[in-house]
């Protein structure tokens, strides 16, 4: 299956980044929810992990509305951090709620390392550089999901991830994905110009997608070593 078409800048950042990006969007995590190999201990892990890295991760992206300079640009930072705190994730509550962990323990879980150094490069990226800066560092995480929630709903049998693989490969989601994926098309070219990949400022910002993509394989592995 053909990745999703979520703009030009994704596909050129994908293609840079080769094997960086096989290495997460394939990683052995993702290939075990898909058929269904994964311990369930892992993903449990993973997702008390994953409800505290949403929280800064919407963090991050209210820094993107502060950041923004056009009306456009706003609404579209504003709509993902709702699409976060009030749609993505709930599935991690609901999820947990099952297995006996209520949200206010999800919200005061420790942070694992991996998580810790993920969020706040996004963080740092966007504090130092501008919305060009940040937005690199978000889109491995957005629209990666979306890639690989994409993949597994076509490719998956029965497996006892069908709920995460349904919530990344559906509508909703895919909406936001093209909705960053634009976003960042046009905040890339007002700011570096067209075609952007010519930019000077290009191959920063290009390297600032790589780190973030590696941090990404990095916190599935923790979620496989229960780190
Ligand atoms: C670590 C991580 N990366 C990406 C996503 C998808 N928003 C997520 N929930 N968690």
């Amino acid at each position: 299956m053909s990745a999703p078409d979520y703009g030009r800048a994704f596909a050129a950042w994908r293609r840079a980044c080769g094997a960086d990006w096989d290495a997460y969007a394939r990683h052995p995590f993702v290939e075990g929810m898909r058929d269904g190999t994964l311990p369930r201990e892992a993903f449990h892990h993973y997702l008390v992990q994953d409800y505290v890295f949403l929280v800064h991760f919407a963090r991050a992206w209210a820094l993107a509305v502060v950041k923004s300079e056009t009306m456009e640009e706003m609404r579209t930072a504003a709509a993902t951090v709702d699409a976060l705190v009030n749609m993505e994730m709930s599935l991690h509550v609901q999820t947990c709620a099952g297995l006996g962990i209520s949200e206010d323990r999800l919200f005061a879980a420790p942070e694992s390392p991996a998580n810790l150094a993920y969020t706040r490069y996004v963080m740092d990226a966007g504090i130092a550089g501008d919305l060009c800066d940040l937005l690199a560092a978000l889109a491995p995480c957005v629209l990666g999901y979306g890639e690989i929630g994409a993949r597994l709903g076509a490719e998956a049998g029965d497996t006892p991830y069908a709920d995460w693989i349904a919530a990344y490969a559906g509508d909703d989601y895919q909406a936001v994905c093209r909705d960053v994926g634009a976003m960042i098309d046009a905040a890339l070219a007002r700011r570096l110009g067209t075609p952007f990949t010519a930019a000077p400022r290009w191959d920063r910002v290009t390297e600032r997608f790589r780190m973030a993509t590696r941090l990404e394989a990095g916190f599935w592995q923790m979620g496989l070593d229960l780190a």
